[in-house]
This record gives C-alpha cells, structure tokens and sequence, in this order.
C-alpha cells in the first residue's frame, strides 16, 4: 500500500477509477500527476502571483470582496503569518480582468493570469467529472459552478518557525485544486486516524483537497479533509488554490443512486451560498457546521 497523499494520474483513465474512488474516500485529498497544464506556466503564474502579493497595502486593498471573504485578506490575529488575494468566479473573462485592472497587472501578467484561469478551469471540471464518474455516475457536469481563485502569501520569519500558518480547516466547496509551493513545505493534512501528514512539494504536481459540499454530494462517502500550514522555515511561502464551490442556487444534495435503506440521506438539501453563511456566522471553519445541516428524517 502507498504510503502518505496517493498519486492520480490523470491520463491513466479508466485504470485509475479504483484508486481515485479510494483516495476520496479514504483521505479526501490526492496528488495529480501528468495534467495538461504546462510546467512554464505554473511557474510563469507563480512569479506572477508572488508580485502581486508583494504590493503595497493600498493597492492590495482595492481586491475587495464580491462574496463574503473572497478578496483581499490581510493578516489577522488569528493568521497573523498569512494575507491573500482572490478573485470570484475564475471562469468568468469579466470577472478575471476586474481583478488584473484592481491590481495595476501589465499585459504580460494579465496574459498569464487569463491562460493559467483556462488550464486550471478545464483541470478543475475534468477532475469533478472523473470523481463523479469513479461512483457510476457517468452525465454529471459541473460546468456551470463557479470556481473562486485564491493566492496566498505566508511571511515566515525565523522567529515564526514552528508556529501556525493557517489554522487547523476544511474548504468549503465541493473540490480544491491547489498548486503549493514547489519549494518550502508546511502543507500538512489529516489521515483517517487523525494524525497530520506532512504534503511535501512536488513540482508540476497539483494538491486536490476535497471539501464540504464533496461530503453532502456524496452522502457522506468522501472524505472533507482537514489540513493546516505550519511555518517550517524561515521564508516566503506561496500556494494558488480554485475552489470549485457549488451550483449558483440549486441546492447541492446526493444524488438518488447514493441513497438507500442501508446509507440514508444524511444531509439536508443545502444551497452553497446558505452553507457558507452558517460556516461564516459559525466560525466553525473545520467541517463541523455540515452536523447542523443534518437531514431530519
Ligand atoms: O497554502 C496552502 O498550501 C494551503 C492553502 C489552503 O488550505 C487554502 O487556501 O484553503
Ligand atoms: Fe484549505
């Protein structure tokens, strides 16, 4: 058995169906490998990304939210080490350019930006449609979910090493892709016996983490899982996330054929939007609002 994060590999299909089923299952999280995205791009946006987050303050500031907590956050008491910037619904052209024209970006940095939101979109709903199809669900499309985009700055200091990066959560939405950083570690993620797990950097790999909706979709069969940063040494650390959140306004539930007398619906059917207020006003940030959405009957 493969030790630690499992490895997908995205060209391999269907041969891979069995272990993707596992990972969702089992860890809620798994290393992509052999995508389409091409390695100079990764490293074109993450030259691109670092930039950004190095502006000033006051140009930082102009990300402000379209949904709660989706622009700029500047460090806070509770992650004094961690800002970001981020931008809502990544595969909307209009959206992708308010946020360059937000942040000054140059015609090089738009081009980047837009071409890495492409690859990252395509990557986002082929992976979906493979978990979907890894049940026997083979015509789910989650092409009209919009995605949210976010880049993250960890200003790890040597007085900060050993303390936290970002606290102990689960993403909200449905699927994560993450692109971390391909030098300085830090990514740790929980196992199924609950200890923490050191993700080490992988170039030209992707993190995919699965998140709360993925729970409530599949009545309960994947795995949300918790993961942390911890500052592990003394230097900047950057990631890229796409959250591929939920539908607009239909309601996210389990589809028909993951209900039955044995596993019964354990959810209550919830918007993306409702869930993410209940999480908001909650502060329960590590998967434990999804006990207040339990189904009644
Ligand atoms: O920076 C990382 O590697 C993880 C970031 C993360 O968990 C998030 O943005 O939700
Ligand atoms: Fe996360």
């Amino acid at each position: 058995m493969e030790r630690g994060v499992p490895a997908i590999d995205i060209q391999d299909f269907p041969g891979q169906y069995q272990k993707l089923r596992e990972a969702c299952e089992v860890w809620g999280c798994f290393r992509i490998v052999n995508h389409k995205v091409p390695l100079e791009l990764m490293s074109e946006m993450k030259a691109v990304v670092r930039s950004l987050l190095d502006l000033p303050f006051e140009i930082k500031k102009r990300n402000t939210d379209v949904i709660a907590g989706s622009g700029y956050m500047a460090p806070s008491e509770k992650n004094p080490l961690y800002e970001a910037l981020g931008l809502y619904d990544m595969g909307s052209p209009q959206a992708v350019q308010a946020f360059c024209s937000q942040l000054d970006a140059s015609p090089h940095q738009r081009e980047v930006i837009e071409n890495y939101a492409q690859g990252i979109h395509e990557l986002v709903m082929d992976i979906a449609a493979k978990m979907a199809e890894s049940m026997g669900l083979d015509s789910e499309s989650f092409m009209e979910w919009p995605c949210q985009f976010r880049i993250n700055k960890y200003n790890f200091t040597p007085e900060t090493v050993g303390s936290s990066g970002v606290q102990i959560h689960t993403d909200s939405g449905f699927l994560t892709i993450l692109q971390d950083d391909e030098n300085v570690g830090g990514l740790e993620v929980m196992d199924s016996s609950g200890s923490f797990i050191p993700v080490d950097p992988w170039t030209g790999t992707f993190l995919v983490n699965l998140g709360d909706m993925a729970t409530v979709w599949s009545n309960g069969r994947w795995c949300n899982v918790r993961h942390r940063v911890q500052c592990k040494e003394a230097t900047i650390r950057v990631s890229i996330a796409t959250f591929l959140l939920g539908p607009k306004e239909e309601v996210v539930e389990a589809p028909q054929k993951f209900v039955d007398s044995e596993k019964p619906r354990l959810f209550a059917p919830i918007t993306y939007e409702d869930y993410r207020k209940l999480r908001f006003s909650t502060k329960l940030q590590a998967g434990e609002a999804l006990a207040l959405v339990h189904a009644t009957s």
